[in-house]
């Protein structure tokens, strides 16, 4: 009888590793052995050591071929949350994820690491040191987040650890660096357009904002962890900076550094919310006759003016975590891969 080769457990598939996050944990695989292979509906970069495999991850065919000879995946594909598709995000990140899993249990992958998302418990009230044992949003913010709860409950429940199929799920919040398409983008162009003299609330709100070598850094520790008599099988993962910051320091260092002016003047958060939540109304009641993106979305005055920060004293625990950039440091690299953003550039 043929015995069937065990694939090398240094060799791993990255789907999602075109975009901002998954790119970096290529980049951090590869630096520590791995040979990776990157599946993603577009290739961004080429890299010594890294094969890519174009296709849509609904697409099991397409899956099969990335994961041959593959022990490991992180699976940190997704539309972008400020789409408000909700087809979309669900053929992605639920059906898709479902593929996911089965292409994975096909080819005998041991291990899957989902990128989800501490929002999945984020209702747009107030979160305060919020630990993984909080309920799952009942109202989440948008579709996005929706999604993520559902992705995030059908990784888990796969878990098993008889078959010797393992899955975790990490749930980072608000990354950054460099490369980031969105956070310093969005940031910026609203900055260029003037909108940015306001602060929403009184400006005491602390949230996490994670540097994103800190996230790569766990869910390397989460893959290298998973075995089948650890405790961290079928469980999520907070992993933050561990630095709660005021949501409008943040922003102002991040422009300053660039050269734009912080905000000062402080509007009520109800109002901005109010007006947020109408012109949402409006430009979706409008949408068969024009394309108008608000920059102050109802889900982004949500995160601007409430608190949400997260414990990551169960990572710490299991996983042996620690950040590996402070905040300081974070904002510091990613303000000066932006030389383009800066201000009269
Ligand atoms: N950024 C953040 O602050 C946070 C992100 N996350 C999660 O982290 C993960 C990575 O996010 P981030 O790096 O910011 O996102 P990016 O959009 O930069 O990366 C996602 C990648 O997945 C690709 N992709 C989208 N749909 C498919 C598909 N159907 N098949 C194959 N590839 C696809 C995207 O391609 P394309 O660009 O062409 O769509 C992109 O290359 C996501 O799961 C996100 O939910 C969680 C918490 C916070
Ligand atoms: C115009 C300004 C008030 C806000 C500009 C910055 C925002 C674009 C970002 C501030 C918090 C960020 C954030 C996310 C995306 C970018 C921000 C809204 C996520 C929604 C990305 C996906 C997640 O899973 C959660 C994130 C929370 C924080």
């Amino acid at each position: 009888m043929a015995t069937r080769i065990r694939p090398s457990s240094k060799r791993c598939a990255v789907i999602g590793g075109s975009g901002f996050l998954g790119r970096h944990l290529v980049e951090k695989l590869v630096d520590r052995g791995y040979s990776v292979s990157v599946f993603d509906i577009r290739q961004s970069y080429e890299l010594p050591g890294v094969s890519f495999h174009q296709g849509d991850l609904c697409d099991k065919q397409a899956l099969l071929s990335a994961l041959e000879d593959v022990s490991l995946v992180f699976h940190c594909a997704s539309p972008a949350p400020a789409s408000d598709d909700r087809l979309l995000f669900e053929r992605v990140n639920i059906k898709g994820t479902q593929t996911v899993i089965q292409a994975c249990i096909d080819a005998g992958v041991q291990k899957l690491v989902l990128t989800s998302s501490a929002s999945v418990v984020f209702e747009g009230t107030d979160v305060k040191n919020g630990k993984e044992d909080l309920p799952y949003a009942k109202r989440p913010i948008d579709y996005y987040t929706q999604t993520k709860i559902e992705q995030e409950k059908l990784v888990l429940k796969a878990c098993d650890q008889q078959k010797g199929f393992l899955t975790v799920a990490i749930r980072p919040h608000g990354i950054f660096g460099p490369r980031d398409p969105q956070l310093v983008p969005t940031l910026v162009d609203a900055a260029r357009q003037g909108k940015m003299k306001f602060i929403i609330g009184d400006g005491t709100n602390l949230v996490d904002f994670t540097y994103v070598e800190n996230v790569v850094h766990g869910h390397i520790l989460a893959a290298e962890c998973l075995r089948a008599d650890s405790p961290i099988c079928g469980k999520p993962y907070h992993i933050t900076n561990d630095e709660p910051v005021r949501f409008w320091d943040f922003m102002s260092e991040i422009l300053v550094g660039l050269g734009y002016a912080a905000p000062r003047f402080h509007l009520p958060y109800g109002l901005v919310y109010g007006i947020a939540l109408l012109l949402w109304l409006l430009t979706w009641i409008l949408r068969p006759f024009m394309s108008f993106k608000p920059t102050f979305t109802p889900m982004r005055v949500a995160l601007a003016g409430t608190y949400h920060y997260y414990s990551c004293e169960r990572a710490k625990e299991h996983l042996g975590y620690k950040p590996v950039v402070s905040l300081k440091e974070g904002i510091k690299r990613t303000v000066e891969s932006y030389p383009q953003l800066r201000r009269g550039a």
